[in-house]
Order: C-alpha cells, then structure tokens, then sequence
C-alpha cells in the first residue's frame, strides 16, 4: 500500500527522550477500514507512536502522514479535531457532566446538533438518558470506558486511536465494552488504532497486529498468521507466555 492511500502511516519515526530513545525508526501503514493493534510490555514505545498520529508527540526524525497528508500540515487542532481518541484512562474531564464530556468534539467542531450527537453516540455505547447529568467520578470503570468510547465516536470520525482503551475492568465489563467496540466499528467502519498489552484482546479484535519492542516492530501480521508462524525468538516466546501459541 502506498503511504497517500494509507488512512496513517508512519515511515522511518525516531522519538528520542533525553538518553531513552522511545521510537528507532518505525513503519507502519494501516489502509483505510481496518484495525491494527499494536502490541508489547511497558515502554516499547505503544504509546508514543500512536500520539504521534494526532501530534501530541513529534517525531525527531521520519514522516507520519494521516489521510496521505503530513500531520504537520493540519493546524495541531483541526488534525486533532478530525481524529478520536481514547486516551490512557479515558481522559474524561471530570467537572463536566458525561453529555458535555461527549459533546466536546461536535461542539468544537461547531456541529450545529452537538448535544444530540453525544445522545445518539451514548445511546450507541448502551448508555441511556438517566447518564446524560451525572458525573465522570460518580461512574463504574465500564460505563467511563463507555463514556469515553462514546466521546471519541460522537462526531463520526473515520479514524480513531485507542490506548488501552479497556485496561483496568474487570474479565466481564472487559468483553462487554470489547463487544461495543467491534460492534461500532462494523457499523460505521472507521480505522482504528489500538494500543493494548493483551494479546488476546489484539487477537479477538484487529485485523492485523504490530508487536513492538525496544521502539522497533518485530512483526506486523494477521492473528492468525502472527499464531501460526510468529518471528522466532521474543514474538514466539511472547505468544508462549501470554498462552496463546499454537
Ligand atoms: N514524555 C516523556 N518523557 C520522557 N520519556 C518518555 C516520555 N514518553 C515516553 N517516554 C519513554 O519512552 C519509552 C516508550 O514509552 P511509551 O509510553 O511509548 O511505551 P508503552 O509501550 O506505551 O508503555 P505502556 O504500555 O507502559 O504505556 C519509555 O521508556 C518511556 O519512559
């Protein structure tokens, strides 16, 4: 695939912090549609390459263009704007209520229906009307996830960047709010990229999956190709430990 038909691609990106070097020199490209999760333990850069799609990291080296153009095109804002977003730990501002939380975007993007938007996109993660006037710390962990899913999917975005978006619940909150999330991305078919360190949540939820290490990928493959044929030593030994091998 050619980097102008990829909905995000990202060509040779180096990310140095002081002595850390985060990303060393990373490619990778998701076509339009699909869902690729990047996966690897804590600090091999997950993080820091999926921010640097709506620019809250700059890359000391490299192109990263979304929707084939250079992120550095876009006002930081409007790029921002255009994409949703599931930060660590749902970043929902917490002296909003949840229906000002999920209009956000549409309001910023000044959608003349903004309110009705959050409506119709919580009542699409399974939140009803009684959710709209409560508050983000009066919240189970599953319904903010669901808020915040919510929030990213308000404005219909085609493209959406998701870290870890369902870290932190409990095994059954974790699938029910999994569910609303391939549920939604079947229905409206936005790209999405997803940060996790559960391979098996990459396995039952992306198309292909990107397994990083030390700010490298190892191997970027289909799940079920990365079972059958994972990159002998640290993806096979990873596969090994997470008991997923075949
Ligand atoms: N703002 C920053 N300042 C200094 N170092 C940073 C910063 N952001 C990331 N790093 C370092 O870059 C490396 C990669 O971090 P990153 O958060 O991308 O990893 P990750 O794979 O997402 O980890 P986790 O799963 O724990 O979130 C780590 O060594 C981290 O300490």
């Amino acid at each position: 695939m050619s980097r102008a038909s990829a909905a995000l691609s990202a060509e040779g990106v180096v990310r140095r912090y002081g002595r850390t070097t985060a990303l060393a020199g990373v490619d990778l490209d998701v076509a339009p549609g699909r869902c690729t999760a990047l996966v690897g333990e804590s600090g091999s850069g997950k993080t820091t390459l999926l921010r640097t799609f709506n620019r809250l990291v700059e890359p000391d080296e490299g192109t990263v263009t979304v929707r084939g153009r250079p992120v550095a095109e876009p006002a930081p804002e409007a790029l921002r704007r255009s994409i949703g977003y599931v930060p660590q730990h749902g970043g929902l501002l917490p002296h909003w209520t949840v229906l000002a939380n999920v209009a956000l975007v549409p309001r910023l993007l000044a959608l003349a229906d903004a309110e009705a938007l959050a409506r119709a996109a919580l009542e699409r993660v399974g939140l009803g009307k009684d959710f709209d006037e409560r508050w983000p710390r009066g919240l189970s962990g599953g319904e903010r996830q669901r808020v915040a899913l919510a929030r990213a999917l308000a404005a219909d975005p085609d493209i959406v960047l998701l870290d870890e978006p369902f870290g932190a619940l409990d095994a059954l909150t974790r699938s029910d709010v999994q569910r609303v999330f391939a549920d939604q991305r079947a229905e409206r078919g936005f790209t999405a990229l997803l940060v996790t360190h559960d391979l098996r949540e990459a396995i039952a939820l992306a198309d292909d999956i990107a397994v990083m290490r030390e700010g490298r990928i190892l191997q970027r493959a289909a799940p079920e190709v990365l079972l059958t044929d994972p990159a002998p030593g640290y993806v096979a030994e990873l596969l090994q430990r997470a008991g997923v091998a075949a």
